[in-house]
């Protein structure tokens, strides 16, 4: 029996997973990896570090699923668009103040270079139609210009900038191959074409990759799932506990990994599903959006379109929140009653949000109650801005309809007002999605948070849209194993993957009348308190400028 092994490196943990070749998960395993926040929207994490999770995880997920490891036919890796900076040896070079080394990475949640991304947006460079309209802080080209400009030697002296799930396939295998995945959604790299914008490069301030012909930042850039290198090197399988030479795949952003493993699969009923009429949304630390068109479709303020960086021969849109169980997380702590409320938790057992779904359960019985239930309290959560479709970096949190009340009960309301407020988010994103020509019918849910079965009750309400939940328990995990599927040359490409490898298992449909109705004031609340805190930012500013 063949088994594949799917890594996943998100915002907090580094996860691996064991599949057969029916998609079915034998095992998996979680390590926690260190991140660094510092003044200035400076959030950075250490490859070392990930490294050793990743092989922890792997070893561990490889022995409980009981399979010998070198029946391990491939391996697959996604992980967050974070920006990794190495010196030719593989070893990290410092990209903050700290000067140190052993912090490599830029996550992708950093907003350090506000100002390089408002000055490649002014350009308005024809490139930047394939990314929404603007870059954003969160994507490398802003991110690259700031080390250029600020840390001028760690620039010079980097051998190679590779996004963090190119970096794992270049550690596992030596190999430089870059997805067309990461330098599309990223790095401005354009797809269609097959070829990086010279004159782009040139006119941001960054002519010194162009001169050297992109070499470090990519030259050969494959499909997701093409087989790279030679497979695992001795040294990275040792790491791993897997066989030397094992087949790896070019990777995935994390978000893509999740919309592999979810979108298209089969229906409850054994039936093709069409990729076109369902968007991918991946709830984890951010929520990612995806959507795929068979012509491209130009969304302002939704990222792309991208040309096969998640589906081959399909069109990629991309909205997303950036801080999204970041915000549930961020609002809880605002809380008086949390710390009570996390040591009940702990008392009892459980966790904080299954404590608080048990609350909200008691006290509403039907979607109607639970509508009802945070009618008065509102929340905008964009403590990280608006990702999409404001493409609003800048943007901050609004919450409207606060009392004095500080006991459980009114957590419990604000965590609801808040996943509330998270799927508003997304009622916008497929609103403006749709607006330009997607046909969305079908949200497919996947990430940590779209485990819970609020989450998913409350996206149908609060959405109007259907919610598909994959079989897969963890479908981000399963779409980095159908990486290494691919790779092993199993499947011939990663659709023929998703065909034999995902199933859904559940559709929860929106709930009609006084629910709805509810919700669709809220909605326009929403978009209310969006514009009321543009326009607060916009006068405040003129103040403070005059
Ligand atoms: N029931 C829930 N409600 C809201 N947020 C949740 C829930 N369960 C998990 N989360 C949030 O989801 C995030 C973790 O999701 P995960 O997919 O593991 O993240 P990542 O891949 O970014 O590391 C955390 O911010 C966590 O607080
Ligand atoms: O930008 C992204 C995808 O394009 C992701 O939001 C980012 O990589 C973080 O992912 P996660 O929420 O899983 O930690």
């Amino acid at each position: 029996m063949a088994v594949y092994v799917g890594v996943d490196v998100g915002t907090g943990s580094a996860r691996a997973g064991v599949f057969d070749a029916e998609g079915r998960m034998l095992a998996t395993a979680k390590r926690p990896i260190a991140i660094w926040h510092e003044p200035g929207d400076i959030v950075e994490q250490s490859s070392a570090d990930i490294w050793s999770a990743v092989s922890a995880a792997v070893r561990e997920a490889v022995a409980t699923s009981g399979v010998a490891p070198d029946t391990v036919a491939g391996i697959g890796f996604d992980a967050t668009c974070s920006l990794v900076v190495v010196n030719a040896d593989g070893s990290g070079l410092p990209v903050g103040p700290s000067g140190d080394p052993a912090r490599d990475i830029i996550v992708w949640m950093d907003h350090r270079a506000l100002d390089q991304t408002r000055r490649i947006n002014e350009t308005k460079h024809s490139v930047l139609a394939y990314v929404g309209g603007q870059v954003s802080p969160e994507m490398e080209t802003p991110k690259l210009l700031w080390l250029a400009e600020r840390m001028p030697e760690t620039f010079a002296a980097a051998a190679h900038f590779f996004d963090l799930s190119d970096w794992l396939t270049f550690r596992a295998t030596g190999s430089l191959d870059r997805s067309v995945c990461t330098l599309t959604c990223k790095w401005t790299y354009l797809a269609h074409e097959k070829r990086w914008d010279e004159g782009f490069f040139r006119q941001i301030g960054l002519a010194a990759l162009a001169d050297e012909g992109f070499v470090r930042i990519g030259t050969h850039v494959v499909e997701p799932g093409t087989a790279i290198g030679n497979g695992l090197t001795e040294e990275a399988a040792a790491a791993l506990g897997l066989r030397p030479g094992t087949a790896v795949g070019a990777a995935l952003i994390d978000a893509h990994a999740g919309g592999l493993g979810s979108i298209g699969a089969r229906d409850m009923e054994g039936r093709a599903t069409d990729p076109t009429r369902q968007m991918g949304y991946i709830f984890g630390t951010s929520a990612c959006a995806m959507a795929s068109t068979p012509e491209p479709s130009f969304v302002p303020g939704v990222w792309g379109p991208y040309y096969g960086a998640m589906l081959p021969g399909l069109w990629l849109n991309e909205g997303g929140q950036s801080a999204a169980g970041a915000a549930i997380d961020h609002l809880l702590r605002l809380h008086t009653a949390t710390p009570a409320a996390t040591a009940e938790a702990a008392r009892r057992g459980i966790g904080l949000f299954a404590l608080l779904e048990e609350i909200i359960a008691a006290d509403a019985k039907d979607a109607e109650a639970v509508a009802r239930l945070a009618a008065g309290l509102h929340v905008v959560p964009e403590f990280l801005g608006n990702r999409a479709p404001n493409a609003d970096p800048d943007a901050r949190a609004t919450i409207l309809g606060l009392g004095l009340d500080s006991d459980i009960a009114s957590l419990a309301r604000l965590y609801l007002a808040g996943l509330g407020g998270l799927a508003y988010g997304a009622r916008q994103i497929v609103d403006a999605l749709d607006a330009h020509g997607a046909r969305i019918e079908t949200i497919v849910i996947s990430g940590g948070a779209g485990q819970s079965d609020l989450v998913r009750r409350l996206l149908a309400d609060a959405t109007g849209r259907a919610i598909a939940i994959p079989e897969a328990a963890e479908p981000v995990l399963l779409g980095a194993a159908m990486l290494g599927a691919v790779a092993a040359g199993d499947f011939p490409d990663t659709l023929a993957a998703i065909g034999r490898m995902s199933r859904l298992a559940a559709v929860f449909r929106p709930s009609p009348g006084a629910a709805a109705r509810i919700h669709a004031a809220k909605y326009a609340i929403f978009l209310d308190l969006q514009r009321a805190e543009m326009r607060a930012r916009a006068r405040m500013g003129e103040a403070l400028e005059a």
